[in-house]
């Protein structure tokens, strides 16, 4: 299960991926928003990333006008890794290096050709594991200072 999410300047761009994991078979839980609206991306990141961190969700794919915003708000929310990629090779390396569970994106940055590839790579991509675990036990030890 995929958790979705967006504010008004992602919205568009959720619809497209949402779109393309219908045709993938790939099931989600969309946490909104729903209508293209004005709101504030923290209130639509918080649950989307809880339902990650509860694993009720394997990952999380966020999207704000930048793609900024949301990672910030994302990465609040302990247990989560998020990343903003508009580039092939950030989306896979921070699957194999960072393990990261939250894939945000801009939709004031890139189109949906682009989204969805970074999607595809980011939910198809295994952590290495290895040397790459020591660090992220170090970076899930600040959570706890
Ligand atoms: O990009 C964003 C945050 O990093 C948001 O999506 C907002 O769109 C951005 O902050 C601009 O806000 P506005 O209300 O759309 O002017």
């Amino acid at each position: 299960m995929i958790a979705l999410a967006a504010d008004h300047g992602g919205f568009s761009l959720k619809e497209e991926v949402r779109a393309w994991l219908d045709e993938q078979g790939i099931a989600y839980r969309d946490f909104g928003s729903y209508d293209g609206a004005s709101c504030d991306y923290p209130d639509m990141a918080a649950p989307a990333c809880e339902a990650v961190v509860s694993g009720e969700c394997e990952r999380a794919l966020l999207f704000c006008g930048t793609g900024i915003g949301i990672s910030i708000a994302a990465n609040k929310v302990p247990g989560i890794r998020a990343a903003c990629c508009s580039d092939y090779f950030s989306a896979k390396f921070t699957r194999m290096h960072n393990d990261a569970n939250a894939l945000c994106m801009g939709g004031r940055v890139i189109g949906p050709g682009l989204a969805i590839e970074l999607a595809d790579v980011f939910l198809h991509t295994e952590f290495e594991g290895g040397r790459h675990q020591r660090r992220i036990d170090k970076i899930s030890a600040l959570e706890s200072r």
